[in-house]
């Protein structure tokens, strides 16, 4: 089935489709966007989530946003823009991808100080399609690099969804996936579940079997037994915030798998774009973590599963320390063992590929 995560409608004045990603695996249904309130809403309720996703639905919430203005002045054009801009910016606080494209719509009409409201807005419209267009390229060079990391009879693990769902191509580490069965490797993947919004059971066995590539699902405790049992060989997840060190920020749990990897002599491989790299922080424990609701954890199954009154703790992420990370594999190239330095240099404008 062709499917799009999230795309453009109609001209300047159109909306946001996506697919509401919160109804998935049973049923398949697109909702439009028509208010920055809705893409907010949207990002928030994880409708649309994945760091790169998220970061596309915010540029093109810019346009959402400032599509009223189009025949204002400059000046109320551009106070409605940075109204927007922070707005969107509270959505979710871990994913960095959403601020550096919120900060490239930013930037952008800082540049285009001189243009009237209307073409501003038109130009906003293009930078949002170029920022999904070059996400979807991303993912395909991470696709190309990392295949090469794994070998025909793999067995892969992966936690939440870093797939098509999450990006706008066709994901980071199931890219990676992707491109090995492309190029005629057997592999199959394991998805862990992912609690307590099951991104991995429902969104990555979805795309895996929509892509006819085998998937077994587990429970999250479930990692280190099957790691015992020699089914897994090597773990590829994505990130939502990576900083200059190396540490990097994934949905909760990764850290753990990494700690398992590590323990079974599993390589641990990361699979992210630039985009995802935050060098204004020198190491992951100022990575900002998202705490999410009570609810997602003691109602997740349409029932109570914890006592009233009991105290819940959801934080949405965690960090794991760059010496648990076999290789970072971004669009340019992969960084074995990585570190600061080689950080730097991977990331240097004249480092790309
Ligand atoms: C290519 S997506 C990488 C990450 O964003 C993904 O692994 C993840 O943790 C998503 O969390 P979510 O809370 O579903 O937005």
């Amino acid at each position: 089935m062709e499917y799009q995560t999230l795309h453009w409608k109609g001209d300047a004045t159109g909306s946001l489709c996506m697919i509401d990603q919160t109804l998935l695996p049973t049923e398949f249904k697109e909702i439009d966007c028509w208010t920055v309130e809705g893409v907010w809403e949207a990002i928030k309720m994880l409708r649309v989530r994945g760091a790169p996703a998220i970061g596309v639905a915010a540029a093109y919430g810019v346009v959402v946003g400032t599509r009223e203005l189009r025949e204002a002045s400059r000046q109320d054009f551009n106070k409605k823009l940075t109204e927007v801009v922070k707005y969107l910016a509270s959505s979710r606080p871990t994913a960095v991808n959403l601020f550096w494209a919120l900060d490239r719509m930013s930037a952008l009409a800082l540049k285009e100080s001189s243009l009237a409201s209307l073409a501003m807005h038109d130009r906003l419209l293009e930078e949002a399609r170029r920022i999904h267009v070059q996400d979807r390229e991303m993912c395909a060079a991470i696709g190309r690099h990392g295949s090469e990391l794994l070998k025909s009879g793999t067995g892969v693990l992966t936690h939440c969804n870093a797939g098509g769902l999450a990006t706008g191509g066709d994901g980071t580490a199931l890219s990676v996936m992707f491109a090995a069965a492309a190029a005629g490797k057997s592999i199959r993947v394991y998805a862990d579940e992912t609690r307590p919004l099951l991104q991995g059971a429902r969104l990555t066995a979805w795309e895996l079997q929509q892509r006819g590539i085998p998937v077994t699902v587990i429970c999250d405790n479930m990692a280190a037994q099957v790691m015992k049992e020699d089914r897994i060989h090597a773990v590829v997840t994505g990130a939502d915030r990576i900083a200059a060190n190396g540490d990097a920020a994934n949905k909760i749990g990764t850290y753990g798998v990494a700690l398992l990897a590590k323990a079974h002599g599993i390589p641990f491989y990361v699979a992210a774009p630039s985009s995802t790299f935050d060098l204004s922080l020198s190491t992951g424990d100022k990575i900002p973590i998202e705490q999410r609701s009570r609810e997602e954890v003691a109602e997740g199954f349409g029932r109570q599963t914890v006592p009233e009154g009991v105290d819940v703790y959801n934080p949405a992420f965690d960090v794991t320390p760059a010496d648990l990370i076999t290789a970072i594999i971004t669009e340019r190239g992969v960084v074995q063992r990585p570190n600061r330095e080689l950080i730097a240099a991977h990331l240097a404008e004249d480092a790309i590929a």
